[in-house]
């Protein structure tokens, strides 16, 4: 396997994931919010204050497109599925989703202070969260379920059913 995107909502592990993924497989990883940071120099918030979500996007999609020249396992950002062209982009590659329980995503996200899209309702976070499900599964071919996992358990069993 050449590449391996993690997708999920905000908080379900892909960034946690990621790196411990790549400890046990010893393939490079790239978190796409860390590449779009470098890239901008400024932190993924300040974009988003600065210049809007549509120009997030743009950049985003951008650091997904140059992922598939790369070879390594891709840690996306919760919205990459919002674009239709990021999804035609992953429904070609390895993908996996990484489910994980409403609740469980409010828990892990109770102190957050990074994600600007966290920092509204939670009225309108719980209706991004359910729009977001059905296209997560759309671009995916494998689904974990992380809610009661641990990130190295996730990992191990990420490896498992590559190997299979
Ligand atoms: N499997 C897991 N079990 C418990 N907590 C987790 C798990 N995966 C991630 N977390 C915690 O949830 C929070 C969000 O994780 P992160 O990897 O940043 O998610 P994402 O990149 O999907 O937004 C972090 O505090 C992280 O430690
Ligand atoms: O869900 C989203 O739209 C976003 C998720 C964030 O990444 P994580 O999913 O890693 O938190 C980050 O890309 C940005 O704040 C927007
Ligand atoms: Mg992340």
């Amino acid at each position: 396997m050449q590449r391996i995107y993690l997708v999920g909502f905000m908080g379900s592990g892909k960034s946690t994931v990621a790196k411990a993924l790549a400890k046990v497989s010893k393939m490079s990883m790239f978190d796409l919010d860390k590449v779009i940071e470098q890239k901008a120099g400024q932190r993924i918030s300040d974009i988003f204050y600065a210049h809007g979500e549509a120009f997030f996007r743009k950049l985003e999609h951008d650091a997904l497109l140059e992922t598939t020249k790369q070879t390594g396992i891709i840690s996306t950002g919760g919205g990459i599925v919002e674009r239709e062209d990021n999804r035609n982009i992953l429904s070609q590659q390895y993908v996996v989703f990484l489910e994980t329980a409403w609740t469980e995503i409010v828990e892990r996200l109770k102190d957050d202070q990074e994600r600007p899209l966290w920092h509204q309702d939670l009225e309108v976070k719980k209706q991004l969260f359910d729009h977001r499900q059905v296209l997560y599964k759309e671009v995916s071919q494998f689904v974990i379920n992380t809610t009661y996992r641990s990130p190295e358990n996730i990992a191990q069993a990420i490896l498992e059913n590559i190997h299979k």
